[in-house]
């Protein structure tokens, strides 16, 4: 897929790995739809944004993933200003082990509802030019993470919808790819949030575990994830494929396909 007049959205695109799939969409010649709650952060990165890619090809909404109405506006209106949608990327996300059902609502029904709302406007049958969905899961969405088990959760829930979304796509002839990216540990402001107590709670006494997986799997940069992202998005043969991102570079986890699985495309 040559990104250059694609339209993007970004969700949690205000900072950290957001912040970063967003600008290498914006380098590469696409418009791009920042979607994040947080109204200040978004305005300073959008103004940044248009500074250097222009007015015409940024906009931002505040917008709460876990609020349908908010979602539902945001894709609305960056359809009547941008004229369709080709990427959309379901990445914000937090880690709270305390108000759990908070994490749940955000990186979990927050993708959902982010895939589902892609879908109603990209699916072809309904008029859509098709496209890809990557959904930012964790390398924890692959293997436990035992000081966050609720976060644990929800990125293995962002793993199995991700790919039951990807056969069903190919069942349904959407013509729609989605793929997930599975990063271990990276330098963003989420990550300060791991040694907190309001976040971590019960768990906040384990910090030697954490300070065991970091060490283990050392700590990866925004540009080394937004490599892996946009690998992801351009390679047209990936649908319901999982790329691992680590500090020795990102490969592919091998899950049996929708072929293998006798799932035939809908002509
Ligand atoms: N930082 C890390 O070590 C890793 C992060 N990830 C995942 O990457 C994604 C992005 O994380 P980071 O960039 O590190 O975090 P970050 O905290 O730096 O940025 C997250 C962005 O999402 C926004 N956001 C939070 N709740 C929101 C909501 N309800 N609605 C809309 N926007 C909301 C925040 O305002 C912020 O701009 C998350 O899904 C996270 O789980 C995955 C593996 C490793
Ligand atoms: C937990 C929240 C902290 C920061 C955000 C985040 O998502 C970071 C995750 C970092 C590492 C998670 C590691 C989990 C590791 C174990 O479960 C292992 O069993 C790894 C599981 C599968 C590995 C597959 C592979 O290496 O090919």
């Amino acid at each position: 897929m040559a990104l250059s007049g694609k339209v993007a959205v970004v969700t949690g695109g205000a900072q950290g790995l957001g912040k970063g799939f967003a600008e290498i969409l914006l380098k590469n010649g696409a418009k791009v739809s920042l979607f994040d709650v947080n109204e200040d952060l978004g305005k300073a990165t959008t103004a940044a944004f248009e500074k250097e890619f222009g007015t015409d090809n940024v906009l931002f909404y505040v917008c709460d993933v876990t609020s349908e109405k908010q979602f539902k506006d945001a894709f609305q209106r960056t359809v009547q200003t941008f004229g369709g949608i080709d990427i959309v990327c379901n990445n914000a996300g937090i880690i709270n082990e305390v108000d759990w059902e908070k994490t749940v609502d955000i990186n979990l029904s927050g993708v959902i509802k982010g895939t589902y709302l892609a879908m109603d406007h990209m699916k072809k049958e309904n008029g859509g030019r098709g496209g890809v969905i990557i959904n930012i899961a964790s390398l924890a969405g692959l293997g436990p993470f035992p000081t966050c088990p609720v976060y644990t959760a929800t990125k293995y829930g962002v793993v199995g919808f991700s790919r039951a979304m990807a056969m069903a796509s190919v069942a349904a002839g959407y013509g729609v790819r989605i793929n997930m990216l599975c990063p271990t540990f990276v330098r963003t402001a989420l990550l300060n949030t791991l040694k907190l107590e309001e976040q971590c709670g019960q768990f906040q006494k384990l910090l030697e575990v954490n300070k065991t997986f970091l060490e283990s799997f050392g700590i990866l940069e925004v540009s080394d994830v937004v490599k892996a992202f946009e690998n992801l998005v351009l390679d047209e043969s990936q649908n319901g494929a999982a790329v691992i991102v680590k500090t020795e570079g990102f490969h592919y986890v091998k899950f049996p396909t929708a072929e293998d699985l006798q799932i035939k495309s809908k002509q």
